[in-house]
């Protein structure tokens, strides 16, 4: 009843055979490896962030390719700038440019210097310049031009060197915080950011937009990732941790006496301050006392509860206009979600032991702080910087009454605060998300992602060639047999 058969028949279906396997592998090959670049090349973005106590550089790198990917840009490099912040330059502006010479030098050695023209540098100023601007614009300008003339010598593609707003210190802190952690793709649960550094301190959370409505002034909103996000922002200028320390000893000086006794500072601490020091900030708008000599004994008694009064009478909860509010008459909406506490909220907490228990046992462990001698701390931490050590009580304390009678924070939402340096190996602050925003690379609208990872085309891949394969065997073996039969009945 079989047809006959061509005797080429074997060799064709051999020749089919092998055609096939070199198919199926070359299509294996190629895909896996068109899929994925063999070597990533990157590019990089340099901001440097001139705080009121510090300037620090950090160097960003991401794939050249996928720009618009979350969590994609990480920190590639951090370099502090030995010296003070460049406020404190005001006097020999040369010197606030000369200062950032050797982190500068890293980081042309950090980057690859086929990418230095096209890397953007960036130099934003915080709360130290908004101040000195307070004080006298010239000096402030002539401390700007100086950074700038040094940056633009740079082999770098230079993008202007000012002064940023409070806005967009807490705004960009916010942004930072939900890129690292990943959570702006995602739409759904945002993260607040506290930061407190040296003359100012940031609160921002995303609120209803309803909630925005109240001030103008306290709100920024952003469309991300096809996202809309309306977050409550706060700057409170002056009240960063080292500000926040003259406003407390002015508070205490009113008298003009000659010792002033401290319960901020631990027992047997001294040191002798002049009025000046303490009295020359725009912060503090008292005058020096008239019965005032050229100083004063800084003495401690170490005492955390008169020192949470000191803390207290530097806040003003009276004169409210709006709904709520935070403190000094700032509108602030309630609370919503998780925050993270960076820059000098983790510094202090940190030392303090304080990141991670209840707020009950943290006022616990703060009083034994405050009382223990001055001596005895001394002896315990011989490593660090004395001026840091003095002020932890007075710092720490200031904290837990921030976050508590200033933002309202209570022992039930105590625990939606983790106190953080680093998220996936990248610092949180200001600078990684003022660098997004400049050079766009968080989009309005979400990217078109492909259907499945890389790792999914493989895998998916390898199962459909797999089959074909035996496929293609089990068709080449049922042919093979009935060739061989018909051979033999010829
Ligand atoms: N290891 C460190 C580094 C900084 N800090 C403090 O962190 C704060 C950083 O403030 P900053 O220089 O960024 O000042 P702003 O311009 O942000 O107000 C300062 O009060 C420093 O003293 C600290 O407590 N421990
Ligand atoms: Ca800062």
């Amino acid at each position: 009843k079989e047809k006959p058969k061509n005797p080429w028949h074997k060799a064709v279906v051999i020749f089919i055979a092998v055609l096939g396997i070199i198919a199926i592998v070359a299509l294996v090959t190629t895909a896996v490896l068109q899929n994925k670049p063999l070597q990533q090349k990157f590019k990089y973005g340099i901001v440097l962030d001139a705080g009121s106590s510090h300037t620090a550089v950090y160097i960003y790198e991401w794939p050249a390719e996928k720009e618009n990917d979350t969590g994609r840009v990480k920190q590639k490099h951090f370099c502090q700038v030995k010296g003070p912040g460049i406020s404190s330059y005001s006097l020999s502006p040369e010197q606030a440019g000369h200062s950032l010479r050797l982190c500068i030098q890293e980081a042309v050695l950090n980057v690859p210097r086929r990418r230095h023209h096209e890397t953007p540098l960036y130099l934003g100023a915080t709360a130290g310049m908004r101040l000195l601007r307070m004080e006298n614009q010239s000096l402030c300008d002539q401390v700007l031009g100086s950074v700038e003339k040094v940056l633009q010598s740079t082999p770098f593609d230079y993008q202007g060197a000012r002064i940023i707003s409070g806005q967009e210190e807490g705004a960009f802190g916010w942004v930072t915080v939900n890129y690292l952690s990943d959570r702006l793709k995602q739409g759904s649960g945002t993260t607040g950011a506290l930061d407190l550094g040296g003359a100012s301190t940031q609160i921002t959370f995303a609120t209803n937009q309803d909630e925005t409505g109240e001030s103008a002034e306290n709100t920024v909103t952003f469309r991300l990732y096809g996202n809309d996000y309306f977050l409550y922002t706060h700057s409170f200028l002056c009240y960063g941790k080292d500000q926040v320390l003259k406003l407390a000893l002015a508070q205490q000086t009113q008298a003009g006496a000659s010792t002033l006794l401290d319960p901020c500072f631990n027992q047997g601490y001294s040191t002798n301050l002049s009025y000046s020091s303490v009295y020359s900030s725009p912060c503090i708008t008292t005058q020096k006392p008239l019965a005032a000599g050229e100083g004063f004994t800084h003495r401690g008694t170490g005492n955390a509860l008169q020192c949470q009064e000191v803390v207290r009478r530097i806040f003003n909860f009276s004169g409210c206009t709006f709904s709520h509010c935070s403190f000094n008459g700032v509108y602030q909406p309630p609370l919503q979600g998780q925050f993270g506490a960076f820059s000098a909220y983790y510094f202090v907490m940190n030392f303090l032991n304080l990141t991670s228990d209840t707020l009950e046992n943290n006022m616990e462990k703060m009083a034994r702080y405050c009382s223990t001698p001055w001596t005895q701390i001394k002896q315990q931490f011989p490593n660090v910087k004395e001026k840091y050590l003095a002020e932890y009580c007075f710092s720490g304390t200031y904290i837990l009454f921030l976050l508590t009678h200033g933002y309202n924070f209570t022992s039930d939402t105590w625990s939606n605060i983790k106190f953080i340096k680093k998220i996936s190996g990248s610092d949180a602050g200001w600078t990684l998300g003022y660098m997004l925003n400049l050079t766009n690379m968080i989009p309005a609208e979400a990217p078109d992602t492909p259907p499945l990872p890389h790792a999914g085309y493989v895998t998916l891949l390898l199962f459909t060639s797999l089959l074909l394969f035996l496929i293609l065997l089990c068709s080449l073996r049922s042919l093979w047999v009935r060739c061989t039969s018909q051979r033999q009945i010829i």
